[in-house]
C-alpha cells in the first residue's frame, strides 16, 4: 500500500521560491518520517524551473504542474487547480504558508474541498496520521491544539520563519501532473508590479539588539542603534516600542509579530511576556538585561545581567571603540 501523502504547497515571491516553502518541507520531512510520502506541489510556467530551489529540501517528490499562466494566476485559478490535484491523489495533508497568498488560496480550497484548516500555526505534530495544528486562540492568550479527525485532506497555513528550512542530501523526485486550466474571469492579473523591498527584515537577521518598555527613550534608541551596527545586526522591538514612529509592526518580535532565530539577540529592558517570548526563544545565544531580577525574560536566557539597560548597552559599546 503506498504511503499517505503529506503536502507542501510552493509559493513564488518573483521568480524565486517563498523561504517559507523551504521551511515547512523542513517540517514536512521531520512529521512524515518512514510513514507518509512528502510533496511539494508546484505550479509554474513551462519555461520555469523553480524546482531547482526545492531540491536541495529534500521532499520525497516535486509534482509539478506547468502552464504559463500560472506565473499569473489569481489565487481562485491556483485553488482550482489545487482542487484538481487533490481530487485525483487524495493526500492526507496539506501545508501552506501563512503568507498573504497562502491565507488566500488554503481557505478557497478548504471551502471547494468542505473540510478543516488550521490557519496561522505555529507548531505541527501527527497523532498517527491526523494532523495536530498548535495556533494561537482565544484573543492570542493560549495555544490551542486542533484537530480535524473526520475530513481529508487536513490542511494548516504555517507562519513564515517558525522553522528552519535544513538543506539535505536527499534526492527529490521530479514528477508532472496535468490539470485543466479554468480562469476565473471576474478578476484578472493584467500586470504584476512587485514591490522590492531591498531592506533586511528583523527576521533575516542574524543578530539582534531587541528593545522593550524599559529601554525606550531616544537616546537608549540612538545608542542600540550604533551597538547594531557594530554587531552588523539590527533593531527589533517588543510590542510597546511599535506605538513610537519609529518602529512598525514589521520591527515586531513575537506572536503577533515575527519569530526569529537569530544567533544572537540582546534583549533591553523587555520583561518576557509569553506573546514576546514565543517569537524568539529559539535564538541560538540569548542575553537579557533587566533592572527585575525576577523578570521571565531571565527564564529563558543563557546569560543575563541585572542593572539599568541603557548603562549596560553603553558599557558594551564602548567595548567596540
Ligand atoms: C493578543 C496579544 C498579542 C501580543 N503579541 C505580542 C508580540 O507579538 N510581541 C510582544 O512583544 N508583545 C506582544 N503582546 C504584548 C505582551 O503581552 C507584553 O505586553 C509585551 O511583550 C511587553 O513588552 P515589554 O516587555 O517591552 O514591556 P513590559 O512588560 O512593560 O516590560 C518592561 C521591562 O523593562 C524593565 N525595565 C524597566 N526599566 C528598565 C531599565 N532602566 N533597565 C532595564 N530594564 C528596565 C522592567 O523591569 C520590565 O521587565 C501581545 C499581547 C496580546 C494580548
Amino acid at each position: 500500500m503506498s504511503k499517505p501523502e503529506l503536502w507542501v504547497v510552493a509559493e513564488r515571491r518573483l521568480d524565486h521560491i517563498e523561504p517559507t516553502t523551504q521551511q515547512l518541507i523542513t517540517k514536512a520531512k521531520h512529521l512524515a518520517g518512514d510513514q507518509m510520502h512528502t510533496v511539494a506541489v508546484l505550479f509554474e510556467a513551462t519555461t520555469d524551473h523553480l524546482e531547482d530551489e526545492l531540491k536541495a529540501y529534500g521532499p520525497d517528490e516535486i509534482r509539478i504542474v506547468k502552464d504559463d499562466r500560472f506565473p499569473t494566476a489569481t489565487d481562485a485559478e491556483i485553488a482550482d487547480a489545487l482542487q484538481q490535484l487533490v481530487t485525483s491523489n487524495e493526500p492526507n495533508s496539506i501545508l501552506f504558508g501563512a503568507t498573504i497568498t497562502g491565507r488566500s488560496i488554503a481557505p478557497r480550497l478548504q471551502a471547494k474541498l468542505q473540510t478543516g484548516l488550521t490557519a496561522d500555526c505555529l507548531d505541527l505534530r501527527f497523532d498517527d496520521d491526523t494532523l495536530v495544528a498548535t495556533k494561537p486562540s482565544y484573543g492570542d492568550n493560549i495555544m490551542c491544539e486542533i484537530i480535524c479527525p473526520d475530513h481529508r485532506p487536513q490542511m494548516a497555513t504555517v507562519r513564515p520563519n517558525t522553522f528552519v528550512a535544513e538543506p539535505t542530501d536527499g534526492a527529490a523526485t521530479v514528477t508532472t501532473a496535468t490539470i485543466t486550466f479554468h480562469p476565473v474571469k471576474r478578476l484578472q492579473v493584467k500586470t504584476a508590479t512587485p514591490v522590492v523591498n531591498t531592506a533586511t527584515t528583523v527576521g533575516d537577521a542574524s543578530r539582534v539588539v531587541a528593545l522593550g518598555r524599559g529601554a525606550a527613550s531616544a537616546t537608549t534608541i540612538n545608542t542600540a542603534t550604533k551597538l547594531a551596527e557594530k554587531l552588523g545586526g539590527r533593531i527589533g522591538v517588543s510590542r510597546p516600542l511599535t506605538d513610537q514612529e519609529r518602529f512598525t509592526h514589521d520591527d515586531q518580535i513575537g506572536q503577533s509579530g515575527n519569530t526569529i532565530h537569530p544567533e544572537l539577540i540582546l534583549n533591553f529592558g523587555i520583561s518576557g511576556a509569553v506573546q514576546f517570548l514565543v517569537g524568539m526563544q529559539d535564538s541560538q545565544t540569548i542575553v537579557a538585561v533587566n533592572s527585575d531580577p525576577d523578570a521571565p525574560i531571565f527564564d529563558v536566557a543563557d546569560y543575563g545581567y541585572v542593572g539599568d539597560a541603557s548603562a549596560f548597552m553603553t558599557a558594551l559599546l564602548s567595548q567596540f571603540n
